[in-house]
Formats: C-alpha cells, sequence, structure tokens
C-alpha cells in the first residue's frame, strides 16, 4: 500500500510541487550558507590563499579538475541542479511517483524558474562561423554541445541511493555487499610493477594528440567548498564524512596515508531545471573545435587573441602566452594560458597545443597577405575555420584509424573520403559528449602514456630523458631547462618514441605517482577513474556490453556465456576483484578486452568510442566535409585541407627537416623519413578573394 501513487486534485498538485521545490531550494540554501560561514569561521583569507598556491598533489588534482569558466555562473548551474534533484526526491517521495511524469513535468519547470540560470541564446541561420561556446550549432536545439551543459546519457544512471538520484554513488555489489575498493581493482588488472612494456609501432605524439581532443571535447569540474575552494576529503587515514566527498581506502604500506582524496563531480541541470537524477557538468563546448585552443566562451576566446590581423597571442620563443603564476602549472613558475586550463598538465600535450597556435598565426599572416583588405575578424574566423577542418581531418584520417583500426573506419563511415564533400549532418543528432564516454572510454589513453619524456636533436640523436613523474604542470621542459628539450626537441622526440603499450597495464608514473610531491603521496589513476564513473552512476560493464550488442558476461571464465573478449591472466585479476560479473566497472572490464584486429580497443570499448566520434561528427553543422553553402568550404579548400596532416604542421611549425608522414607511426618500426618537399603545403591562395574597384 505504501507505494500506491497518491492521486491529487489539479490545483492541489500544483500546490504540492510548488511547495515541496521552494522546500528544496530553501534547504540547499541553508546548506550552503552552513558551510560557508563555517568556512569563514575557520580560515583567514591568508591562510587561504597560502594553501591553495603550494604544490601539493592536491593543490594539481585541483587545478585539473577546477571550475574553469566563469566560477559563480557555474556555481548557479550547480545550485540550480542541487535544488531540482532535491525537489525532484521529495515529489517522488510524497507522490509516490516518478516526477518526470507528464503532468508534473511543466508545473515543475514553471516553479523551479525562479531558481533556474536563464540563458538568452539568439541564433542568427546565416551566421558564417561558429560561436565560441557552441551554443546554435545545432539551430533546433541551440544549447545541445554547449559549455556548461550537464553530460547527456547513453544509458540511464544506477546510483546507490534507493530513489537513485545520485545523492549517493554507485557503491554497491549486486550481492548487496559493498563494491571492491577500486585500487584493489588497479593493483590486480592494471599493475605491471615499474616497467610497463611499449608500443612496438605508436608515438608519443598519439597519446598526446588523445589527450588534446580530450580537453577539447569534456572538462567535468568537481564540487568547491563554499568560500574555500579547495575541498578536502581525507583526514590523514580517515575518510571526511560529508556529501562532497567520495574518498576511498587503499591497502596499508602502498601510500603514505590509506585514505585516497576524491571529490564528487559538480551536479548540472538540465535545460530548464527539470526533474531527474543527478548529471556532470561539461565546461567544454562538445564539438571538435579546438576550443582547447581558442576558449570556450567570447570573453576567454577575446583575452587569447592579439586582435590585430587575425592573429592569436604568443609568448617568447612562440610558445603559448605567460598566463597568472602559479594558477595552471607548478609553484613558484609562470605559468601559460590557453583555451583550456589542463595545457600544462604534460610537457607533450603543450607541445601540440603550442603546434596548433603557431599554425594558426602562421595561416593568418598568410591570409592578410593574400587578402590585404580583410580586417582583424574575417582574418580570425577564416584562419579559425581552416584549422578547424584540418584538425578534424587529421582526426578522421590519422587519429581514429590508429585507435579503432583501418576496417572499423571504414565500414562504420568514420574515415573522411579522400576527396570531395561527404554530407554527414543529421540535426536530429546530438553531438555532445556522453558521460560513459568521458568518465571511462576516453580515458584509454592513460595506458599509453609512457613513463619518460624526452628530446631528440634536429638531427634525431638522441638527447635525454626524464621521468614524467617529475614534470606534471610544469613548464620547465617547455621553456627549456639547461639548454636542453624546449618544444621542438621535444616535437621530435615525441614523433619518434615509441608510446606506452595499449594494453590493460598502466604506467607506474600515473598508477602509483600521479602528482607525486614526495614518497608515497600521489595518485592511482586508472582508481580515480573507476571511482569517477562510479560517481557519475555509469552503468557496469555487462550492461554496456548489452548496449553494444554484445552477449554480458555469466561467469568470469572465458568460456562461452563468460569473459569471452579477455584472455585467462585479465579474467583471472578480475575474478580476483569482483564477487560478481555484473559488478565488473566499465574501466577495467573494457580496457582489459583483447584488442579486436587492426584496433587498439576490444569490442566494447571500439563501439562506445565509434559511437560517439560519429555523433561528434553527424552532430557537428560545422563539420569539415558538410557541402553546406554558408559555412562549409569551397571544393578547392576542402581538397587542399583534405592533403594535410599531422606531419605537415609539426615540419611546418616546428624546428624538424625530416619527418615520417604518419606521426603516430614511429620511424623505429619501418616507415622513411622525408624532407618538406614531400609535405604539400596548405594552399591559401583557394581562399584569395578578388576585388573588383568600380572606376568612378
Ligand atoms: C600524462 C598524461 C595524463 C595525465 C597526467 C592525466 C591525468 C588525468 C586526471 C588527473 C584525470 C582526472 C581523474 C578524475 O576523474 O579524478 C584525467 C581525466 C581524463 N583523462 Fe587523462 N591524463 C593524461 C593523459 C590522458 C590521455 C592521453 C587521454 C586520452 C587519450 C586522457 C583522457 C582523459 C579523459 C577523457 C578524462 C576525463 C576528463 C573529464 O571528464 O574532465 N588522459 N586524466
Ligand atoms: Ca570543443
Amino acid at each position: 500500500l505504501n507505494n500506491v501513487p497518491v492521486v491529487l486534485t489539479v490545483h492541489n498538485l500544483a500546490d504540492t510541487i510548488r511547495e515541496l521545490i521552494n522546500e528544496a531550494a530553501n534547504e540547499v540554501n541553508m546548506q550552503r550558507n552552513m558551510v560557508m560561514m563555517e568556512n569563514q569561521m575557520k580560515m583567514s583569507p591568508q591562510t587561504m590563499r597560502q594553501e591553495t598556491h603550494q604544490s601539493t598533489p592536491s593543490n594539481m588534482m585541483y587545478t585539473f579538475l577546477r571550475r574553469s569558466e566563469d566560477m559563480m555562473i557555474e556555481g548557479a548551474f550547480g545550485k540550480a541542479a542541487e535544488i531540482a534533484i532535491t525537489a525532484t526526491s521529495k515529489i517522488e517521495k510524497r507522490l509516490k511517483r516518478p516526477a518526470t511524469s507528464t503532468d508534473i513535468v511543466p508545473l515543475f519547470h514553471k516553479f523551479i524558474e525562479p531558481y533556474c540560470p536563464k540563458r538568452h541564446i539568439v541564433c542568427n541561420p546565416l551566421e558564417k562561423y561558429r560561436t565560441a561556446d557552441g551554443t546554435c550549432n545545432n539551430l533546433n536545439n541551440p544549447v545541445w554541445g554547449t559549455a556548461i551543459t550537464p553530460q547527456p546519457r547513453f544509458l540511464p544512471p544506477n546510483y546507490g541511493d534507493s530513489q537513485n538520484l545520485g545523492h549517493i554513488p554507485r557503491i554497491l555489489s549486486v550481492t548487496g555487499d559493498p563494491l571492491p575498493s577500486p585500487r584493489l581493482i588497479s593493483n590486480n588488472v592494471h599493475g605491471s610493477g615499474v616497467n610497463h612494456p611499449r608500443s612496438q609501432k605508436y608515438t608519443v605524439a598519439l597519446t598526446h594528440f588523445g589527450q588534446f581532443i580530450d580537453h577539447d571535447v569534456i572538462s567535468t569540474p568537481i564540487l568547491i567548498d563554499e568560500g574555500l575552494d579547495q575541498m578536502v576529503c581525507c583526514n590523514g587515514d580517515q575518510p571526511v564524512n560529508r556529501p562532497e566527498c567520495f574518498p576511498f581506502f587503499t591497502p596499508p604500506g602502498e601510500f603514505k596515508h590509506t585514505c585516497m582524496e576524491f571529490v564528487r563531480s559538480e551536479a548540472a541541470p538540465t535545460t530548464g531545471c527539470g526533474p531527474g537524477p543527478r548529471h556532470q557538468m561539461n565546461q567544454r563546448t562538445s564539438y571538435l573545435d579546438l576550443s582547447q585552443v581558442y576558449g570556450n566562451n567570447i570573453k576567454a576566446m577575446r583575452e587569447l587573441r592579439t586582435l590585430h590581423g587575425g592573429e592569436m597571442q604568443e609568448g617568447a620563443g612562440g610558445l603559448l602566452p605567460d598566463g597568472p603564476p602559479d594558477l595552471d602549472c607548478v609553484e613558484g613558475q609562470v605559468c601559460f594560458r590557453a583555451g583550456d586550463h589542463r595545457h600544462s598538465d604534460a610537457p607533450t600535450l603543450n607541445v601540440i597545443h603550442v603546434l596548433f597556435l603557431r599554425e594558426h598565426n602562421r595561416i593568418a599572416r598568410g591570409l592578410q597577405k593574400i587578402n590585404p583588405h580583410w580586417g582583424d575578424e574575417k582574418i580570425y574566423q577564416e584562419t579559425k575555420k581552416i584549422l578547424d577542418g584540418m584538425y578534424q581531418h587529421i582526426i578522421y584520417n590519422e587519429y581514429l584509424p590508429a585507435i579503432l583500426g583501418e576496417e572499423i573506419v571504414t565500414k562504420f563511415g568514420i574515415r573522411s573520403t579522400a576527396r570531395g564533400y561527404n554530407n554527414v549532418y543529421d540535426p536530429k543528432v546530438d553531438g555532445s559528449t556522453r558521460n560513459v564516454f568521458a568518465a571511462a572510454v576516453f580515458r584509454i589513453g592513460h595506458t599509453q602514456i609512457e613513463s619518460f619524456v624526452g628530446f631528440m636533436t634536429p638531427d634525431y640523436a638522441h638527447g635525454a630523458q626524464t621521468p614524467v613523474v617529475e614534470e606534471f604542470f610544469n613548464t620547465r621542459l617547455i621553456r627549456g631547462h639547461n639548454s636542453m628539450y624546449g618544444v621542438d626537441g621535444i616535437a621530435r622526440w615525441m614523433c619518434t618514441h615509441f608510446q606506452g603499450a595499449p594494453d590493460s597495464f598502466i604506467t607506474h608514473a600515473v598508477r602509483d605517482r600521479l602528482f607525486e610531491t614526495e614518497p608515497g603521496n600521489g595518485f592511482d589513476l586508472p582508481a580515480l577513474n573507476m571511482q569517477r564513473a562510479r560517481d557519475h552512476g555509469i552503468p557496469s560493464y555487462n550492461k554496456w556490453r548489452e548496449f553494444c550488442g554484445l552477449k554480458p558476461a555469466l561467469h568470469f571464465g572465458v568460456a562461452p556465456m563468460g569473459l569471452i573478449d579477455h584472455d585467462p591472466r585479465s579474467a583471472k585479476a578480475l575474478q580476483l576483484s569482483y564477487s560478481h560479473p555484473n559488478d565488473i566497472d566499465i574501466f577495467p572490464g573494457g580496457l582489459s578486452e583483447i584488442p579486436m584486429p587492426g584496433s587498439l580497443l576490444g569490442p566494447t570499448f571500439q563501439c562506445l568510442f565509434s559511437l560517439q566520434f560519429l555523433n561528434f561528427k553527424v552532430g557537428d553543422r560545422f563539420y569539415y566535409e558538410n557541402d553546406f553553402k554558408h559555412t562549409g568550404f569551397t571544393p578547392g579548400q576542402l581538397n587542399t585541407i583534405k592533403q594535410q596532416r599531422l606531419s605537415s604542421l609539426f615540419m611546418r611549425n616546428m624546428q624538424m627537416s625530416r619527418m615520417q608522414h604518419n606521426a603516430f607511426v614511429s620511424p623505429l618500426s619501418g616507415p622513411q623519413r622525408h624532407g618538406h618537399e614531400m609535405f604539400p603545403p596548405l594552399d591559401l591562395n583557394f581562399w584569395r578573394e578578388i576585388v573588383i574597384h568600380k572606376k568612378k
């Protein structure tokens, strides 16, 4: 009888919903104010500032996961989401039916309106260029793919609270016991001792080009401690008990403390703050639009430009421009600035940022010469459009064939056509980055991470190498350390040196020592990946196999009905970790599958990866192959873009006199290096605009 829906008259229903939403808003406000007051009493502004500026592992993690857009706007959306989730919970408890019922939804929207931040979006369908924040890419759904929106899902969440709304992450096994600690699983599945084997084919450039794409399409901010910014979730070995925290235990003796810090992701409201479970926020535009280079809103974009001749600001030596000290790099250094705040996470990532920045300015100067009558804005937008096009071409012709395999990219129409247009746009497709892709699938890059960063001389002699552990958020190698390294030397190294083998093992450098500043105080990255997916309520491995049309594992053996896509070692490692196959987390389950022939991924990740990258192209009105009059390229422009490769960018913008055609395949595995004559230039003559001066 307890679950019988409560029937109310229309008037009573409206009153009830209004009352419960107001109640939820008051609760959320009170809770936040209380925390803010407590925090203000605890600390003086001086101590706060000092604490956040020291380079500790937690501070580096905060740098990575911080709110990077307007703090206030993101905070307002986060708070609105909390109100919407709390109200959903109250309504469902009171009425004993889903708050997403058709009669409730309109009332919910009406009464939550005063608490829901508004977006004023006016689209101009004739606009030639992308907007900075991704709005109006889809003219029917102008918010799709926009920065500061929730990450949509392929499958509904599976949280740990009885209402499945996300107050509690996914924490329970199907047996009713708690799920195992992610560190235990990491030890069993991803640990390979100190030496992680290397790929025999692919370069470090493949790893960090992937990371560069990741920073274009996703950045999930974590919750902050009101008035303090940075949340603390472990007190020595003791976990802190508060709703924002989700730390986990590690076995004694492995790290300095047995409690590993973890702050939950910020919640995001759906458009109009509708009822439903907790979702997570994306601070980036989902589109492959180089927002990691250009910024994710109009203000950030302007701040990265010179506002002359269409150019972007460059720092000394053609590096990224200097940023505020100590914000996005380690203590005591002058940091850089870019469209994404994680640019200095690894020096090898920073190199790709520099590569695209230099190419932007090179093209802008070329266009200025060809079309001297063009102003700053026109040159900037046209240059950006060209670079976006080349970047998409590299992704769909070089990056994805390496990751997914030639067969799949051809079979599913993922690869671009060799010449001419290819109209793929479908306005019904939402090109947004999906939650599971960010929280697990695209993190496959973590197995490719190499333990060192090195440089090579201009004639490709080995220079030196240094453990990557010492270089997270450190800008010294980029700026040139002891007259060694520097972007050009690192570029030569990363196009030659093999990346980590794309297997289930993950280098000690990030599995035991991520952001470490003294022995034993680092993080375990694959463990964080699992905890993040649980935080987001991402369903387990078996659910994703079913989603992909694959058979779920009913037992831990590799025989039929079991883990048929795993080898016996991985299956054993999973068995050792979990008490039931339905508990397997998506990251370890997917990453430890046997790769498909010619691919770096097993069938489950290959399916989800392909689907996401198909959405990125089919859901993007500005996708470079589309034959659209206002927004597309002319046939000549498109064909010169289609002759470009990542290696062409390296050859043009780094001090490199020779290089192999595919930057991702190492010359150490066979391919020859070639000189400049073998790399077709980007022919800017296709952008020449003839101006006819009328005689008076
Ligand atoms: C040295 C290299 C790298 C480091 C230090 C690093 C570090 C991190 C950290 C600390 C996180 C957040 C973990 C959390 O959820 O708490 C993260 C997330 C992530 N990483 Fe990496 N990573 C690296 C390389 C890569 C590569 C090569 C890829 C892909 C090809 C990748 C893809 C991702 C993705 C998609 C996320 C989720 C981002 C988000 O939702 O905001 N990472 N990484
Ligand atoms: Ca983007």
